[in-house]
């Protein structure tokens, strides 16, 4: 993606969307939100102001063969100064297989570097205007298309697109990676209490805890409880520790993500992660149960420092120990 001019700040995301039934705006939606701090309008209450957003998200949904003539006259007008920015285009539509070469005509303004991506459209007989209905039975008879209900929407595959969008505008600014080790490591070892998210299916739990940081990884030392009954079905957890703060100048806090292992006395790096506490063999023998040990390693760290605008980088610094990418079939043709 094109790199932004600002610095220091919190990156601002515009989408630009067009809508006759309803499904790209609720996936221009699932953009605002994902990719917020946000703006979202249509091509028609598009303002000056929004031209210093830092993402631009422009959806269309396709009718007859092309994206939406208001869409198309946005791009085409603005394409100077949108050719600066960084932007992304998705479409909605029935055909999927023809997908994003419905997009090639604005990626022939924009440059073929813009990523692009075809959803999964709606399509609802009953709502269809006369003209549209009229439009879709002549095709319909022409092709042998059968004209029916449609519902091939999966906000899944939108939620994953938004977020690895997400990922990549976030590493805009971000500071060099030795220097966020070593602050992140700062903030946990200075910190001692937590918020342990646990959760399987529709149940989640937020629990507050205290912890303990060590060699990179989150301990936390439990007797047992309800937490237990999402981590036995589901090994992953995140934790968010954060200060009190009195205005948005001084905002920090830090969510991690990883892999938990729970371990029981007699188990593998139990007796090890006890030691850390400074508890000894005969002390842990005198307890009257069972001590566990929730051990976190993580693989995402956010750390949100609002004071790093001071330094002129983004004030959410993303460390992975992973890497993140759009699968092939997302990427722009
Ligand atoms: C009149 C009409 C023409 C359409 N033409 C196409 C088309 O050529 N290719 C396609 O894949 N989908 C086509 N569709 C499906 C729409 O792209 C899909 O329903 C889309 O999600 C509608 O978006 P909206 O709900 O935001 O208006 C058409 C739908 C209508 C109503």
């Amino acid at each position: 993606m094109r790199s932004h001019g600002r610095r220091g700040l919190m990156l601002r995301t515009c989408v630009v969307y067009e809508s006759k039934y309803g499904t790209t705006a609720e996936v221009a939606r699932a953009f605002a939100l994902v990719l917020g701090p946000s703006r979202m309008c249509r091509p028609e209450m598009f303002s000056e102001d929004l031209k210093s957003s830092d993402l631009f998200v422009i959806g269309t949904p396709i009718y007859n063969g092309e994206v939406a003539p208001s869409i198309r006259r946005f791009v085409e007008t603005n394409a100077s100064w949108l050719r600066e920015k960084p932007v992304a285009l998705f479409c909605t539509c029935i055909k999927l297989h023809k997908g994003r070469t419905y997009l090639t005509e604005l990626h022939t303004f924009l440059g073929d570097e813009v990523p692009a991506v075809a959803f999964g459209g709606r399509l609802r007989t009953a709502d269809l205007d006369r003209d549209d209905r009229n439009a879709l039975t002549f095709y319909a008879k022409r092709t042998g298309f059968i004209l029916q209900d449609r519902d091939l929407l999966d906000m899944k595959a939108v939620a994953a697109y938004a977020l690895a969008l997400r990922e990549r505008l976030e590493c805009i600014d971000l500071m060099p990676e030795k220097e966020l080790r070593a602050r992140a490591d700062r903030f946990l070892r200075t910190h001692s209490e937590c918020v342990l998210a646990t959760g399987h299916g529709r149940a989640v739990r937020a629990t507050p805890v205290d912890y303990l940081y060590a060699d990179g990884r989150i301990y936390i030392y439990s007797e047992g409880g309800a937490k237990f009954a999402y981590l036995v079905q589901n090994p992953r957890a995140s934790v968010a520790i954060y200060d009190h703060h009195t205005s948005m100048e001084d905002v920090r806090g830090m969510q991690l993500t990883g892999g938990v292992e729970v371990l029981r006395p007699g188990e593998p790096g139990h007796e090890e992660a006890l030691a850390l506490r400074g508890l000894t063999a005969d002390e842990i023998a005198a307890f009257p149960a069972d001590l566990n040990v929730i051990r976190i390693t993580p693989d995402e760290t956010v750390y949100l420092d609002t004071s790093l605008k001071k330094e002129e980088y983004a004030v959410r610094q993303v460390l992975r120990d992973r890497t993140f990418s759009l699968s092939p079939r997302q990427q722009r043709p």
